[in-house]
């Protein structure tokens, strides 16, 4: 008889999350495993808090309840090192002539870009930028950057070094199609091959079908379901959640 498959167990649990911002309960007990490997896609309607609970995993939030992970790590210091980060914006000032290798720089260096960028760390910053197939851009103005390009690089840096847990916050917001589908593709890919959890927020519910193995869906702050994209994304879960009805594409992508 096959044994069917055991649940991975999961990397970070929270139980009974609540966040309030400006006086307004904006995170309702939220209660959820996010399971160790894996791809979690958080999904809901604009303003339904699921920056809010990213935000509350890197502690930029003060919450109620528990955020616990199971790998050892302090989630009491002030930015937890487990974690890799990509948020929804980055607001970078046009009139900083920064090249997306001074901005890798400044970053892995921590001193300041007078003393030069040094061999190796113009030698590192390759290296994440080829990980992400946008080692062209290395000498380009990070203003210049197509959307696409600009999250390839927010990515590099949020895998160095290694995170247990990487969260993305719409990271193909603006992409084109075909820039979508490649996206999703590396996620997927950086996932498989180096085990990473992700916890990715999306509002493109066919990418979600295809790449995510769980589905977190957020309504007014709270869980509406969770579980796995063949049992949530169904179009009466969908309508609960997005309140209009919606329908998918059965596909899942080859990554
Ligand atoms: N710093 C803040 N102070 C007060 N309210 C806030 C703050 N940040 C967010 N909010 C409010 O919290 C709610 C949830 O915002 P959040 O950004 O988490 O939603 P979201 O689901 O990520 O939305 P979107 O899909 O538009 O990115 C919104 O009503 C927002 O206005």
């Amino acid at each position: 008889m096959i044994k069917p498959e055991a649940p991975a167990p999961p990397l970070v649990s929270l139980r009974n999350l609540s966040v309030e911002l400006g006086g307004r309960p904006i995170l309702r007990n939220v209660t959820a495993d996010i399971k160790r490997g894996t791809i979690t896609a958080l999904i809901g309607l604009n303003g339904s808090g699921k920056t809010t609970l990213l935000r509350a995993l890197v502690n930029e939030y003060p919450h109620k309840g528990e955020i616990k992970f199971h790998c050892g790590h302090d989630h009491s210091k002030p930015y937890p090192e487990a974690i890799g980060y990509v948020p929804q914006r980055l607001t970078l000032d046009a009139r900083l002539p920064l090249t997306v290798g001074d901005f890798l720089a400044l970053t892995l260096s921590r001193r300041p870009l007078f003393f030069g960028i040094s061999k190796r760390t113009a030698a590192k910053s390759l290296e994440m930028l080829k990980r992400v197939d946008v080692d062209n851009c290395l000498n380009r103005p990070v203003e210049g950057l197509s959307g696409g390009q600009l999250q390839r690089v927010l990515l590099a840096l949020a895998l160095e070094p290694q995170p247990e847990l990487l969260l993305l916050d719409e990271p193909a917001a603006g992409i084109d199609f075909g820039g979508l589908k490649k996206f999703y593709d590396l996620i997927a890919t950086i996932n498989r091959e180096t085990g990473v959890t992700v916890l990715l927020v999306s509002h493109d519910l066919n990418m979600v079908q295809a790449h995510a193995h769980d589905v977190l869906c957020l309504r007014g702050g709270a869980i509406q379901c969770q579980g796995p994209p063949g049992e949530v994304l169904t179009p009466i879960n969908m309508s609960l959640v997005f309140g209009a009805e919606m329908s998918l594409f059965p596909h899942r992508f080859s990554s």
